[in-house]
């Protein structure tokens, strides 16, 4: 009998499929066998309480396995940049070691490591697949790209779509061929999580002097995922005015976020009308035909020939955003790749059961609810009564948590089914979990044995 069929018969179909569901085989090398574990929680788990058993049975098969050993999986590839700053050479006087590499803006409190970055250089147009969806945000982007002087009535030009659809890669793009164009033209990119933070570090070191300085004497300033500055008043003040100095020098913004002006919460009018005074263009979610498209050219790429039906497949299947879509293929080509598998529709299935699981199975905030407040053994009403007492404050965090990893809903959606509850209390709920699960061993087990029974 196979090691998997003993260990799912001695412990049970369901521990089987909570602990090894995700565990994946890696290689025997030197009697040393290898399993990877998706979170830490799983590795702790697994080595604890079922490491001598998956021994034995190992050993019972294969006489060359001496020990197994239980490692995390090897972490993605790293994020792409947050801050991507390029200026043009400084005359020598001013700088002993001149390098074609970006110089960085007048510091502030970082390193120049940090800011220097390049962007992602294969989020260029000519890697950008248009479809119906995405076309009128790729001529906004292509069209912005090309101008010499901004046009007001395109002035912010603001991206907007849902996760993973493209926004940064065209913000990129742009960033591209506005350098390509003129070496000289001085391009800012950030996420607006790190304008917040900067004008926080700004503040609190009394540089905001350095701060206005940086933002306003750029030719472009992009700012991705807009949206993280709602409901942060005096980062709000500064961007508006940073915003207000740049169109008035006649300078381009361009913008992206998840939701349309209109949609922003906690954002004041006179921000709400700047940032939709321009060009709004959305990215709508991709179709069949776009994703397949999208996974066509990419397989064209790869290293082994990729099936047209295991595309068709994985276009069919992870309707999500593009980002999974690309994670989907590159897993099933690493492993046509590395250990020599044939790439077919079974393999695929086979490879990506966990995340072709995710996508088949839709968990609900009812779901979510209902198991919580049986695990803690509270009323389900109370996942919506206003009371604050830890005994249910805590387990309301825990599903609203779960809420947000498991369901594609947003804040404020999530925080309407618990009470019509701000989408501020439902982002500290989040936040709170995501620092117990760090510091409170038991949150951590609670949290990882809910998240597996609801997608069990
Ligand atoms: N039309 C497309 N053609 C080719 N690749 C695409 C396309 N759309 C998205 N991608 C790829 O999908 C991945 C995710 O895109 P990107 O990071 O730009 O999304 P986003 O909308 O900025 O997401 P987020 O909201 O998380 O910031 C990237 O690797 C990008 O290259």
């Amino acid at each position: 009998m196979r090691v998997c069929d003993r260990l799912r018969k001695e412990i049970g179909d369901k521990a089987f499929k909570t602990w090894f569901g995700e565990v994946e085989l890696g290689e025997l090398k030197a009697g040393k066998l290898r399993l990877y574990a998706p979170t830490r929680f799983v590795r702790d788990w697994v080595g604890r309480h079922y490491g001598d058993r998956v021994l034995a049975y190992w050993q019972s098969v294969n006489t060359e396995v001496k020990n197994v050993e239980v490692n995390l999986v090897p972490p993605p590839a790293p994020r792409r940049p947050n801050e991507i700053i390029a200026m043009p050479p400084v005359p020598s006087s001013q700088n002993s070691h001149q390098t074609p590499m970006p110089r960085m803006g007048p510091s502030i409190g970082r390193g120049a490591d940090e800011i220097s970055q390049n962007p992602e250089a294969r989020y260029t147009f000519a890697n950008f697949v248009v479809g119906k969806p995405n076309e009128f945000a790729y001529a906004a982007a292509r069209n912005i790209s090309e101008q010499d002087m901004p046009l007001p009535e395109r002035n912010p030009l603001y991206i907007f779509g849902g996760v993973g659809l493209g926004k940064t890669h065209l913000m990129h793009a742009i960033w591209h061929v506005i350098r390509e164009r003129d070496p000289k033209t001085r391009v800012l990119y950030l996420t607006a999580e790190s304008f917040v933070n900067r004008f926080i570090q700004a503040l609190r070191t009394k540089n905001t002097g350095q701060f206005k300085e940086l933002f306003r004497n750029v030719d472009v300033l992009m700012v991705d995922d807009v949206q993280f500055i709602c409901g942060k008043e005096a980062s709000q003040d500064e961007f508006f005015f940073t915003f207000n100095s740049l169109v008035e020098q006649n300078k381009q913004i361009i913008l992206s976020s998840e939701k349309p002006p209109s949609e922003l919460q906690d954002i004041e009018e006179r921000m709400r009308s700047r940032l939709g005074s321009g060009l709004v263009a959305d990215i709508h979610s991709s179709t069949y035909e776009l994703r397949l498209s999208i996974l066509q050219t990419k397989a064209e790429n790869a290293r082994v020939p990729v099936p047209v039906n295991v595309l068709e497949f994985l276009a069919h299947k992870i309707s999500t955003n593009i980002r999974e879509l690309e994670g989907a293929l590159n897993r099933v080509v690493a492993h046509g790749q590395l250990i020599g598998r044939e790439i077919t529709v079974e393999m695929a299935q086979d490879v990506l059961h966990d995340l072709l699981r995710q996508a088949d199975r839709k968990v609900t905030v009812d779901e979510i609810q209902q198991r919580v407040a049986a695990h803690y053994n509270i009323k389900l009403a109370e996942m919506s009564s206003p009371r604050r007492a830890r005994s249910v404050a805590r387990p309301r965090q825990v599903a609203m948590y779960l809420a947000k990893q498991l369901t594609t809903l947003s804040l404020p959606q999530i925080g309407k089914r618990f009470g019509n509850r701000d989408h501020t209390t439902v982002m500290h709920a989040v936040r709170k979990i995501e620092e117990l699960k760090v510091s409170d061993h038991s949150i951590a087990e609670d949290v990882e044995l809910l998240k597996r029974q609801l997608q069990g």
